[in-house]
């Protein structure tokens, strides 16, 4: 397999204003250091790391949204110079048109993009069979529960055919079993259409269940700590995946990994706070 995407010792620093006005200067906040990794076609990789490692600012980087202050992400071997259309992107909160119904959401996008009414209208039609809500297509996103309206975005997303999926902690704000019926959908979706996926998350277990690989973070200034090569898929055809020894083998491996890291992180914010 070849590689899909490439992080080249990427550094980022953000300017930020000082915290005593009188000083009136700025100061630079090194979000990200010497990141360099690579994700392969058609992968599915999870990130983990304590909050405000970088997480986001990763994902932002790579959909186009900043630019590294060092280093070259490279899609397909060409650097990244900004958005587009072979990179979906699908955040916590949904941002649906809540004036567009479910399928007028994915069509949207689609009209944009040139597509003419009769192909946007299947192309929806099929991607919201897909994820699940054939029938709900006419339903505005008020109609919809907080998994729906997740499912539409989802749907939105895979329906420019992107080559890459970067999904910022997507389920974050489902309830338990909403999300890991999602998570099981998200499994057949990616094996179905063969994206490559990077999945941000704070939940160790999700990143297991999900993830052919799991990236852990350091505390920030982020870098990547480890990846595990994760085996719990392989070993297991039929059993529930989260009740097999392996996964609470790597559960405990990663937070083995993760325990300093969230532990330096607190200590840091309560630095930030008292400072
Ligand atoms: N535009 C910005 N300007 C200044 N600092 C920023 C900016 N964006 C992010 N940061 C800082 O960079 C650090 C990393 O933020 P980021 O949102 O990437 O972390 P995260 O790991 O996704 O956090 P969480 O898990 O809490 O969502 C944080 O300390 C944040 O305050």
């Amino acid at each position: 397999m070849t590689n899909k995407i490439e992080f080249d010792h990427v550094s980022k620093i953000f300017k930020i204003r000082e915290s005593d006005e009188r000083k009136g200067g700025v100061k630079e906040f090194t979000a990200l250091k010497n990141v360099h990794f690579s994700v392969k076609t058609g992968e599915f990789l999870s990130l983990v790391g304590p909050s405000g490692c970088g997480k986001s600012t990763l994902l932002d980087l790579l959909g186009g949204l900043t630019k590294p202050t060092s280093g070259r992400i490279l899609l397909d071997g060409k650097p990244i110079d900004g958005p587009g259309l072979d990179r979906g992107i699908v955040f916590q909160q949904y941002a649906l048109f809540p004036w567009k119904t479910a399928k007028g959401n994915i069509e949207f996008g689609l009209e944009s993009k040139g597509v003419p009414k009769k192909e946007r209208t299947e192309i929806a039609r099929h991607f919201l069979s897909l994820v699940g809500l054939s029938g709900f297509e006419n339903r505005y996103p008020h109609e919809l529960s907080g998994g729906m309206k997740q499912r539409v975005a989802i749907a939105r997303s895979l329906a420019f055919n992107p080559e890459v999926l970067l999904m910022d902690e997507p389920f974050a704000a489902l309830d338990a079993q909403t999300r890991e019926t999602l998570q099981t959908e998200l499994l057949q979706i990616w094996e179905k259409t063969k994206k490559t996926i990077i999945f941000i998350t704070h939940g160790i277990d999700e990143a297991v269940y999900l993830g052919q690989r799991v990236a852990v973070m350091t505390s920030r200034p982020g870098t990547i700590k480890q990846i595990i090569n994760n085996q719990v898929h392989s070993n297991s055809e039929e059993e529930d995946l989260r009740s097999t020894a392996e996964f609470a083998r790597t559960r405990h491996q990663i937070w083995d990994l993760l325990r300093e890291e969230v532990s330096k992180a607190q200590t840091f914010e309560k630095k930030t706070q008292s400072a």
